[in-house]
């Protein structure tokens, strides 16, 4: 059972010290599962004390836990709280000012009369604004609400809490402005058509959690039609972070890409992404699934990408469902929903099992119920190791494209982040539990930036050529080969 820190309670306590002792609350917390993480004694007298106290608990046992603590004599439940919670009130970024207005000569430079002469040399110059407006550091975080993490479609309203949590990543992370934006449109060209209209405030746009197949028409009309980089993160951002975290588990198998059977689940907007980057790197067999099982080459389907995909794997015509294709596997990636796989098909894989149950909030498998029984496991959690998430990448490749004001985000650049994080992770450190730098590794980030921003250049969609990258002084670093 999942139990960790997005999973606890304060509970505000008044103990009778004449009647009970704190032991019988603590007794009462482990009865129904909880791990008590903190106390905090918030008054104490000689009669009573009151205090809150942070538990960690099982998803089931938060309706168990109250009506244990009340049946205590001597003990009064103030209130539950849930820091999750907590930390979400009022939402959890804000806006501004770099510099102070203090005075009525502050304000008519940073507003009327003195903007006004900035404005005219924007409007004459239209470049001058990367370097006279946010533009130059800002990405608009944009959803419909359509897919949101593996909520599915629950609206525009309730997708900015994850919007937010991308803006606040993007800032502490990387420096980089991030402004979440969620639109109260399902339509392909109403989207596209207000991005496009959004699009001069900003320096990238970064989609994110849009459903398919709505979200691959919507990513590449948008980059054909706007000069900035347009970077759908669930396809891009998690298949850099997923070929990272490959490379790194083949380093440890010391398996080739070239000879392992990989079976990819949940054919959606990570995971036809994901195929595209595992072809790119050289994978040859990958069997894709989704509800309906194996996708077939003498199949049809609506989806035009699953065309593609169908013709472009499964090579051997294997058909079946889910647990016909882990016959032999060497590689499992989910991106679909919960629980998805089975204790017996992880059973049934090839020697060194490698598992990347990447659903969210609730992965393909229970991490710990699979670990005893396979080589890698990884999540797409933060309170379990080996976090293959998205936000491993987005922050940096953004950083490197903004640095270098790059007309696009292309698979070179796509191709250096995944190196980049990849070999983060030096030999020494290496091993079952670390196969993917944390998002707190400080070199994470800086070593994406000057990849991408090298790949950029070399690639000709560079529009500024940061002062470190001019002359002789591109990045001298050759990356090891991924197989
Ligand atoms: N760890 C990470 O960085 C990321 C994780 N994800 C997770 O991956 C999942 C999919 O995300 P998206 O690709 O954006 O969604 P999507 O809606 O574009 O695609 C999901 C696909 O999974 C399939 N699917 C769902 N349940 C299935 C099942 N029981 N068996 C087989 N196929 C199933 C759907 O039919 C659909 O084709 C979500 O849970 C999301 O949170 C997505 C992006 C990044
Ligand atoms: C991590 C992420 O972007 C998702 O689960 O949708
Ligand atoms: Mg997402």
């Amino acid at each position: 059972m999942l139990k960790s820190s997005s999973n606890s309670l304060i509970l505000r306590i008044e103990l009778d010290q004449k009647v009970t002792t704190f032991g019988e609350v603590a007794n009462a917390v482990s009865l129904v599962g909880g791990d008590i993480v903190a106390i905090d004694v918030i008054r104490s007298d000689k009669q009573s004390t009151t205090r809150d106290i942070t538990v960690n608990l099982g998803e089931q046992a938060e309706e168990l836990i109250a009506d244990r603590i009340r049946m205590l004599p001597g003990v009064v439940l103030h209130h539950i709280s849930d820091p999750t919670f907590l930390v979400h009130l009022g939402g959890k970024i804000e806006i501004q000012p770099k510099i102070p207005v203090k005075n009525r000569d502050d304000l008519s430079k940073v507003y009327t009369p003195g903007v006004a002469k900035v404005c005219m040399a924007i409007h004459e110059n239209p470049d001058k604004a990367f370097t006279l407006t946010i533009k130059r550091n800002t990405v608009a975080v944009i959803s419909d609400g359509t897919a949101v993490l593996g909520l599915g479609d629950i609206g525009p309203e309730a997708a900015m809490p994850v919007m937010e949590g991308k803006a606040m990543l993007f800032k502490q992370l990387a420096g980089v402005d991030a402004v979440p934006i969620c639109l109260n449109t399902k339509d392909t060209e109403d989207i596209i058509r207000t991005i496009k209209n959004i699009a001069p405030a900003f320096g990238g746009i970064n989609l994110e959690d849009i459903s398919s197949p709505r979200c691959f028409e919507i990513e590449s009309r948008l980059k054909e039609e706007l000069d900035i980089p347009v970077f759908h993160d669930d396809q891009h951002g998690t298949a850099v972070v997923v070929l990272a975290g490959l490379i790194n588990s083949l380093r440890l198998t010391k398996k080739r890409i070239e000879d392992i059977r990989i079976v990819v689940v949940g054919i959606g907007a990570a995971g036809v992404s994901i195929i595209k980057m595992l072809l790119g790197a050289g994978a040859k067999t990958i069997l894709a699934v989704d509800r309906q099982g194996i996708l077939t080459r003498d199949n049809t389907y609506e989806n035009p990408l699953w065309d593609w995909v169908a013709q472009n794997t499964n090579q051997e015509d294997r058909k079946g469902s889910l647990s016909d294709a882990m016959n032999g596997a060497d590689v499992f990636i989910g991106v679909s929903g919960p629980n998805v796989l089975k204790l017996e098909e992880v059973h049934r894989m090839a020697s060194d099992p490698i598992i990347f149950a990447m659903a969210n909030p609730t992965p393909e498998i229970d991490p710990e119920s699979a670990a005893p029984y396979v080589r890698v496991i990884a999540t797409g959690r933060s309170d379990f190791p080996n976090q293959i998430n998205n936000v491993l990448c987005f922050p940096g490749i953004f950083r490197g494209a903004l640095d270098c004001r790059a007309s696009q985000i292309n698979e070179e650049m796509k191709l250096a982040a995944s190196k980049a994080i990849a070999f983060t992770v030096t030999d020494d450190e290496l091993n079952e539990q670390y196969i993917i730098p944390s998002i707190f590794n400080e070199k994470v980030v800086q070593e994406i930036r000057d990849q991408v921003v090298q790949a950029a250049i070399q690639t000709g969609v560079a529009r500024r050529i940061p002062p470190e990258f001019k002359g002789s002084k591109l990045l001298e670093r050759k990356l090891t080969p991924i197989s």
